[in-house]
């Protein structure tokens, strides 16, 4: 059997006594696409940035491509094929989205001292780039001038730049209008056919149920729910969790 892109095995992380994330096992293997929910606090987030590098595990281990990466430091994780966005747009706002897009291209090659001369090589692949996800007629925009739905769309593209095996969302359409997460649904499920594995956490259950393939919920710090999307609904452990309106999303969701 082929071994898992991402393994956690007995992850955790306490603060004090709260445990943020408590003994999560799991396997995440080549071209999923996995949505992760569960109620505010319950400890998604903070499993991200165990999984992504930016905070050190309290115990456990955490295997990509079947080698531990809990010690290595997170700005290695993107050259190894690991890349992630955060729940607020990030970007350099005073940048063009065309400049944003050349910075990710030199920085993200991996390279300790990236040769910072921009050629014409980087200019085309920022273009196509740009051009994939629809943002050519925003390049010469600074991102501060740019519409929320670009902005998240340009926080996936540069990620995506150097084509990672696996790509992390937190919470990717948060803040949208309907008619703007049905324009990134699109853009995720042609990100999702070009095979690459895509985790995400996400509270619009509208867009996890279309998008995910497995659905995982989490409720304080462990995994409650691993399997359909569909199946979410009527799991008991889940209802009993999302009570109030997430259950009623979660219905209409799968209706
Ligand atoms: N740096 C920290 N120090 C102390 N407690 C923290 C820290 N970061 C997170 N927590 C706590 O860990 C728990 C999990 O938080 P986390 O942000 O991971 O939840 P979440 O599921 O992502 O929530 P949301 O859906 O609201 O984003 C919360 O109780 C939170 O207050």
């Amino acid at each position: 059997m082929v071994a898992p892109l991402l393994e956690c095995r007995n992850v955790r992380k306490d603060y004090g006594a709260l445990a943020a994330v408590d003994g999560v096992d799991l396997s995440v293997h080549a071209g999923e696409t996995i949505g992760i929910g569960g109620p505010n606090g319950a400890g998604k987030t903070t499993f991200f940035d165990l999984i992504s590098g930016l905070t050190p595990a309290s115990g456990g281990d955490i295997l990509f491509h079947g080698r531990s990466i809990s010690r290595i430091p997170a700005h290695k994780f993107l050259p190894m094929g690991m890349a992630r966005t955060f729940q607020v747009s990030s970007g350099f706002t005073s940048l063009t989205v065309m400049q944003n897009m050349l910075v990710s291209i030199l920085f993200g090659s991996g390279l300790e001292r990236p040769d910072l001369r921009i050629q014409t090589k980087h200019r085309r692949r920022a273009a196509e780039q740009l051009d994939r996800f629809n943002l050519s007629h925003l390049a010469d925009t600074e991102v501060a001038e740019i519409p929320a739905l670009a902005r998240k769309k340009l926080m996936v593209a540069t990620a995506v730049a150097h084509e990672p095996k696996l790509l992390l969302l937190d919470e990717p359409v948060s803040g949208l209008m309907p008619p703007e997460v049905d324009s990134f649904i699109e853009m995720v499920l042609a990100l999702r056919k070009s095979g690459i594995c895509i985790v995400f956490i996400e509270h619009v259950m509208r867009f996890l149920m279309t998008v995910a393939e497995r659905a995982l919920i989490m409720h304080q710090g462990k995994l409650i729910y691993d399997g359909a999307p569909a199946g979410i609904a009527s799991d008991e452990t889940v209802k009993s969790v999302y009570l109030g309106s997430a259950a009623e999303e979660l219905r209409e969701a799968t209706q």
